[in-house]
C-alpha cells in the first residue's frame, strides 16, 4: 500500500472538499490509499451522523464516503494508467463526479470503523468507471457505481 493518501496528493487550491480536502478544517479528511488493484479508506463516523434510529449511519454520510473515495480511486487509477506516481511533481491528476448511484443494501451501524473499497471498471478517455463497496466488519452495507470525469489540464498562459 501507498504510503501516501491519495488526497495528499490534492494541490492546495483543490484541498477544501468538506468530506475528503486536507485543507478543510470543517472537514472529514478522508484518506484513500492504493492497494494493490483496489482502493481502501476507513472511516469511523462520528455519532452524530445518525439515520432514522441512532445506531444507523444515515444515507448522506454513506454517498459522500463513496463520492470522495471514488474520484480519489479514479485518480489513483489514472496515475496508475499513465505509469506515473502521486506527488510526482507533475500537474496533478484531477477528477469529479459526474453521477454515482448508490445501493443501500442493509443498514449501516454506527459507532464502528466503516470500510470503503473501489475497483476499476473502465478507464477511457477522461471517464472512470469505478465500482464502490462500504462495509462494516464482514457485511457489505452499501455498494455504488461512479462515474468520474478527469477534468482537463489548465491552459498555460
Ligand atoms: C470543479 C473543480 C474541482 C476540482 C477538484 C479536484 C479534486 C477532487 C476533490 C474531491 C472531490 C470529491 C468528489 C466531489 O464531491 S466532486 C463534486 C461534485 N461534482 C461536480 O461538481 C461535478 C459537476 N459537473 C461538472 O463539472 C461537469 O459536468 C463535468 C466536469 C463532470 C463534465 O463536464 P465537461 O464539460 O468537462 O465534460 P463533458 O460534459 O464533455 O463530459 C465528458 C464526457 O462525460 C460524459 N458525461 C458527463 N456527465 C455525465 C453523466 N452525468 N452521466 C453520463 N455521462 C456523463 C459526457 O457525455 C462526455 O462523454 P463523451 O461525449 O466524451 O463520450
Amino acid at each position: 500500500m501507498s504510503d501516501m493518501a491519495i488526497q495528499d496528493s490534492y494541490p492546495p487550491e483543490f484541498a477544501h472538499c468538506f468530506g475528503c480536502g486536507p485543507g478543510n478544517p470543517h472537514g472529514h479528511h478522508l484518506k484513500s490509499y492504493l492497494l494493490g488493484y483496489e482502493t481502501i479508506a476507513r472511516f469511523t463516523p462520528d455519532l452524530k451522523y445518525s439515520g432514522g434510529v441512532p445506531d444507523h449511519v444515515y444515507g448522506g454520510m454513506i454517498a459522500s464516503l463513496m463520492d470522495c473515495h471514488g474520484t480519489a480511486s479514479a485518480a489513483a487509477f489514472a496515475y496508475r494508467k499513465d505509469g506515473r506516481t502521486m506527488g510526482d511533481g507533475r500537474r496533478p491528476i484531477r477528477f469529479v463526479t459526474a453521477s454515482l448511484r448508490v445501493e443501500f443494501k442493509k443498514p449501516t451501524p454506527l459507532g464502528c470503523e466503516l470500510v470503503v473499497k473501489g475497483q476499476l471498471l473502465s478507464l477511457q478517455g477522461r471517464k472512470a468507471w469505478v465500482d464502490l463497496k462500504l462495509a462494516a466488519g464482514d457485511q457489505v452495507c452499501a455498494t455504488g457505481e461512479m462515474l468520474a470525469i478527469r477534468l482537463p489540464d489548465p491552459v498555460e498562459s
